[in-house]
């Protein structure tokens, strides 16, 4: 399916759609605890990738309309009766991986042909020093993977610097199994915040990690936990709003986006990134709410490495903004459903903007967008921020547009009730 996009302005109130990262966190520790609701979680294609995958592994989840009841399994998921394919989802992939290393037999994982070249040979490594048998069957780290179960525990490290997922998955499934584990973490932690959310939900189901900072993150995960969430509401989400906020931030316009209070996502910092690049904007943090009026922008340094999620939102605005910015320390980046610099950079070279790509860095100086075909590579995030440039461009068309559903399954309907001119064809 393909998105046609004209000069348009926004205009209006939305809410901001729930957070897929609480949201998938809250699926799969309700999975490994007894009886939970879940409230206002997003239902997109990731996150029923998720339910899919917590169903597969013994949880019964009923869908209501703003709700979600899981029956869990108490920290003992069964062996599935078929392969599990987590389709486009990396956290599902991860996350679910690291449960099936919980059951007393053998799970194998799956997905799309993004998710087959993603890499997990960290996290692979990691389980296999805990007592699992953990391997991708092509030998290359990626899915699909085999996972026997045997998940004892251990005294061991993991490199930071790939995907924090790899930490989060073992963190979640580390507190259920008979012995403890201590994992210390090499290099950078990338992706931080994501950790920070994974450690609120652990914490709200009553098991505890202790974590020591320091050179070296270390966390010492004591063994023979158990999970009891029993209700939980998923906050806003911050990485999908930063659409809705830049769509003003590029066309001069004012939006008011709701259900945005605080919370450990670390894409918080877009509304620190947009005040700083020029626009105006306020966050009540009492009332959730975030205003923004477009008022020119200039260039910024943008480190991503906590917030990789929002490097296509950023570079949109670059690619507005007057001089050059750099978005920099954003390699891992590169690992996501695509490899997001590169397609940034090509998309908006083709829309007349001068973008210089290295290993982890995007240089972009702003100039006049020109309307142009566009390709989406099936990346809802690519997809997104390409609209809002398609919006200052006018006459653009943006192919695989459908991969929205990955995250904001209502992005063009919510996009149009703002004023955008954005038809699908
Ligand atoms: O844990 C999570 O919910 C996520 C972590 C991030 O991935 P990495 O940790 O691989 O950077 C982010 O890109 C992804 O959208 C969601
Ligand atoms: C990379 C993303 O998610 P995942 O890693 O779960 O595929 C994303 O939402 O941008």
């Amino acid at each position: 399916m393909k998105v046609s996009v004209s000069t348009s302005k926004v205009n209006g109130e939305v809410f901001a759609p729930p957070s897929k990262s609480y949201t998938h966190r809250a699926i799969t520790i309700a999975a490994l605890s007894d009886d939970c609701v879940i409230h206002r979680p997003l239902m997109s294609a990731d996150t029923l990738a998720s339910i899919r995958a917590a169903e597969a592994l013994g949880a019964n989840i009923e869908k209501y309309e703003d709700r979600i009841h899981v029956r869990g399994v108490n920290g003992k998921p069964h062996v599935p009766n078929n392969v599990i394919d987590v389709a486009n989802s990396g956290t599902t992939l991860r996350f679910m991986t690291a449960v099936s290393s919980l059951t007393n037999g053998v799970t194998v994982l799956t997905g799309d042909s993004s998710i087959r070249n993603r890499p997990n040979q960290p996290l692979l490594d990691v389980l296999n020093r805990l007592g699992v048998e953990a391997y991708s069957t092509r030998g290359n780290g990626c899915a699909p993977i085999v996972v026997r179960g045997g998940l004892k525990g251990a005294i061991t490290t993991i490199d930071g610097s790939i995907s924090s997922q790899f930490i989060s998955a073992l963190l979640i499934a580390c507190p259920l199994t008979t012995q403890s584990t201590t994992l210390s973490i090499k290099g950078e932690m990338k992706s931080r915040p994501y950790v920070d959310v994974t450690m609120e939900l652990i914490e709200q189901a009553g098991a505890e990690i202790l974590v020591e900072e320091g050179n070296t993150i270390k966390f010492i995960i004591p063994a023979n936990q158990k999970y009891n969430l029993k209700e939980y509401t998923v906050p806003g989400d911050f990485s999908s709003a930063s659409y809705l906020l830049a769509a003003a931030a590029v066309t001069g316009s004012t939006v008011i986006v709701k259900n945005l209070f605080p919370s450990k996502q670390g894409d918080i910092e877009i509304i620190d990134v947009l005040e700083r690049m020029g626009a105006k904007i306020s966050w009540d943090k009492e009332s959730g709410v975030a205003e923004i009026t477009g008022n020119g922008l200039k260039a910024t340094v943008f480190d991503a490495g906590a917030t990789p999620d929002l490097v296509p939102t950023i570079a949109v605005l670059a690619a507005c903004a007057q001089g050059t910015t750099v978005i920099e320390n954003a390699e891992h980046v590169r690992y996501k459903e695509t490899d997001r610099l590169h397609a940034m950079a090509l998309e908006l070279t083709k829309m007349g903007i001068s973008v210089r790509e290295e290993p982890d860095q995007l240089i972009i100086t702003g100039g006049t967008l020109r309307g142009a075909e566009l390709h989406g590579w099936h990346d809802h995030r690519i997809i997104m921020a390409l609209t809002i440039a398609g919006m200052v461009a006018g006459d653009t068309v943006i192919d695989t547009a459908e991969a929205v559903d990955i995250s904001f399954p209502n992005f063009f309907e919510t996009m149009k009730e703002l004023g955008a001119a954005v038809e699908l064809i």
